[in-house]
């Protein structure tokens, strides 16, 4: 072993830190710790069982005791059933359970207090307006409490995404992914990506210190330059998969098209389980695309209903043409709809080399579109069932009207979206936001930069910057803008 690099190792990794809020032990007296306390109905609004009212900051167990009856703390992190008055008029406001939670071990890491008290408008006004009357509170802004969960080192950037994630996921999908960021996995990848960049780090200042130094072990630069590209590496096969995080949080785009009177309409509806578009035997029913959004078998979609793809109609139905053209091209995923009774038709024989064939040929795998062929109408065909064609590409059949086929759709459009999605309960952590990806895409310019110079003092400082993107990811150090982005996603009592 050669001397100095372990301390070299950890100077690199004590890297810029954040200095962290010293924090006080839950007393329950306002005034030793600054910021005001916040207070806010963190459950939903409207008539409900139970609402839930917390308080966040140094004057919660002031609030707590000014509310309640005997006016006494009650023991930490245990609910009490307390008479809550207006700590004004002594006015009776309701029966509450209420809980104590000591900073530091509280959500944001501050004292907090909670009263669960009956869900009437009337009881939850009143609980508000005692609350705002006790000196030091005021109404908290939204995502203030995760905020300060965040200031007090309590939750990284990604896990503070994850929970708004969470609190917005409408599928199973979106779930399991929220989940899983909120449990810092893409954190800990990132860290680990970081500990790698610390290590290489290491080896070039031991270079830049020891370099003429006999003591030095052999091959440290080849080292850290072998583990540069392999991040390199994983990095570029994350970004890769950027988009589908993406897609998961804010949906697919699933386009459903073909010729005219194929049903399109009519699986649109299916689909989505309501009557979203007109349908009609009359074909060109369908003008402008229509856009619905869907849980498509556990799966966030934005399902675009189009108008039949044909030549020669009137010059309204032709704008309907080139619009769902255009939405085509936009689509991670196409519903290609024919009729299975009519596949000799021109339209479909043309709608089969214009846009099947060509989406089938240039989607093996990769980012490109993926297409479903689906053979509506199979309730119209003959005993029989299809005339074998030999260049019909992989299809499923399906009827609309009987709802026969309904089930391997669904099949099918779940492994489709899991691709274009990523999926949450096997994959890697996915990236699920814009500023992922941009500091992913950051880190990797700056090992670019280390691959191409030979000054070995540029070479530390592009793993230091590299570093520095990683950072930013888990723990923000960006400005105060990209903080009001992220939190403004929660609502107030959050
Ligand atoms: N027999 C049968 N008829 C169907 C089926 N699906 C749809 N239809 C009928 O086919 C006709 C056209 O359906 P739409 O859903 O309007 O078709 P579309 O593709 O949206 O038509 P355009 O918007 O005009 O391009 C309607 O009369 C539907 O009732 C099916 O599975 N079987
Ligand atoms: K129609
Ligand atoms: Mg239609």
């Amino acid at each position: 072993m050669w001397r100095g690099l372990w301390s070299l190792v950890a100077r690199a990794a004590r890297g810029p830190r954040s200095p962290r809020p010293c924090m006080r032990q839950g007393s329950g007296v306002p005034g030793a710790s600054s910021g005001a306390t916040i207070f806010a109905l963190s459950s939903g609004q409207g008539r409900c069982g139970i609402a839930v009212i917390r308080t966040s900051g140094p004057a919660s167990g002031h609030a707590l005791r000014s509310l309640t009856a005997p006016r006494d703390l009650p023991p930490a992190r245990s609910a009490c059933l307390r008479l809550l008055s207006h700590p004004r008029s002594g006015e009776p406001l309701d029966r509450a359970l209420v809980l104590w939670f000591p900073g530091p071990q509280s959500f944001t890491g501050e004292d907090c207090a909670e009263f669960h008290v009956h869900g009437g408008p009337a009881v939850v006004s009143g609980v508000l307006q005692a609350l705002g009357s006790v000196p030091g509170l005021r109404p908290a802004e939204a995502g203030e409490f995760t905020r300060r969960a965040f200031a007090h080192g309590k939750l990284s950037l990604t896990e503070v995404e994850g929970l708004a994630d969470l609190i917005h996921a409408e599928t199973e999908a979106q779930r399991r992914q929220a989940l899983r960021q909120l449990d810092g996995e893409l954190g800990h990848l990132c860290h680990g990506w970081a500990k790698t960049l610390t290590k290489a780090l290491a080896h070039v200042e031991a270079y830049i210190d020891f370099g003429e130094d006999d003591n030095l072990e052999e091959g440290v630069l080849e080292r850290a330059n072998s583990e540069v590209r392999e991040l390199e590496l994983a990095l570029g096969a994350h970004l890769r998969d950027a988009r589908r995080g993406q897609r998961l949080r804010s949906g697919a785009h699933v386009v459903v098209a073909g010729p005219p009177n194929a049903g399109k309409s009519s699986l649109v509806n299916l689909l989505s389980r309501k009557p979203v578009s007109i349908v009609s035997p009359e074909p060109g029913t369908t003008r402008d695309v229509l856009e619905t959004p869907v849980d498509l078998a556990g799966f966030p979609a934005l399902l675009s209903d189009t108008a039949g793809l044909r030549e020669g109609a009137g010059p309204v139905e032709q704008e309907g043409v080139r619009r769902a053209r255009e939405r085509l091209e936009q689509a991670d995923l196409i519903l290609a709809v024919l009729d299975a009774s009519e596949l000799a038709s021109p339209s479909s024989c043309n709608f089969l080399d214009t846009v099947v064939a060509p989406t089938v040929a240039g989607s093996p795998s990769g980012d490109s579109q993926r297409l479903l062929l689906l053979l509506n109408k199979s309730d119209l065909l003959p005993p029989g069932g299809l005339d074998p064609s030999p260049n019909l590409p992989p299809h499923l059949l399906l009827s609309c009207l009987t709802g026969e086929g309904l089930d391997g759709l669904l099949e099918a459009l779940r492994k489709e979206l899991a691709e274009v999605c990523g999926d949450p309960s096997t994959g890697p952590p996915l990236l699920t936001r814009a500023r992922h990806q941009h500091h992913l895409q950051g880190c990797l310019d700056a090992l670019g930069h280390y691959a191409k110079t030979r000054d070995l003092a540029l070479a530390a400082e592009a793993l230091r910057l590299a570093r520095g993107h990683l950072a930013r990811i888990t723990g923000g150090g960006g400005t105060e803008e990209i903080l009001d982005v992220i939190f403004r996603d929660f609502c107030v009592g959050k």
